[in-house]
């Protein structure tokens, strides 16, 4: 499949795309990027900072120009941010340049991953992080599933084992797919 050789993982903060992202480059020999890291090495500054200064707009807008770049790219595994599906044209880009996995997890679990991070502005300084994610899991789950090719469970599974699920459902004949 010509038109796949890249991996998209989509899914809500905690699902594990960043982790489970490098992993699986690791082990396939693909060059792995995420986008939030590619944004804070184009502006030098972190994403909370960018938050702050030009607000959640002015994130998604240096989101928007990253992945459609990225998305042209040939055999890279791209994390993307959680929130990157809201853009229709970058569902359109990731569905169409690449085979797109959604990491699903559990409100809980995101909540559980998601506990020590101070680095996801929009659970900094929320009076409830569980409603919070609950709000954006429920308005994102359905545009994560639009563009998905595979989902997977990502509940109470390392990222070793969500690696080669992914890498198993990959090597299966398209057919099977
Ligand atoms: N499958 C997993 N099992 C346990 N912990 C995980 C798993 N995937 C990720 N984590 C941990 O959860 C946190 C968030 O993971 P991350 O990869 O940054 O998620 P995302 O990029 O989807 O927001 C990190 O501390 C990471 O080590
Ligand atoms: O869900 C979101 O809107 C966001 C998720 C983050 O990425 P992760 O999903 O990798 O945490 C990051 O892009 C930013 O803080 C906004
Ligand atoms: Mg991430």
């Amino acid at each position: 499949m010509m038109s796949k050789t890249n991996i998209f993982l989509v899914g809500p903060m905690g699902a594990g795309k960043t982790t489970v992202g490098k992993r699986l480059a690791e082990t396939r020999g693909m060059e792995f990027i995420d986008s939030d890291s590619e944004i804070e090495i184009r502006t030098g500054v972190d994403i909370p900072l960018i938050f702050e200064k030009e607000g959640e707009d002015g994130f998604r807008k240096r989101e928007k120009l990253v992945i459609a770049e990225l998305a042209q790219r040939s055999h890279v595994v791209l994390a993307t941010g959680g929130g990157a599906v809201l853009d229709p044209d970058n569902r359109q880009w990731l569905a169409a340049r690449g085979l797109v996995v959604y990491l699903h997890a559990s409100v809980d679990q995101q909540l559980q991953r998601t506990a020590r991070t101070d680095h996801r502005p929009l659970l900094q300084n929320v009076p409830d992080r569980r409603a919070t994610l609950q709000r954006l899991f429920e308005m994102r789950d359905p545009l994560y599933r639009e563009i998905a090719d595979l989902v997977i469970q990502t509940d109470g599974r390392n990222a070793r084992v969500l690696a080669r699920e992914i890498e198993d459902h990959i090597d299966r004949p398209a057919t099977a797919l």
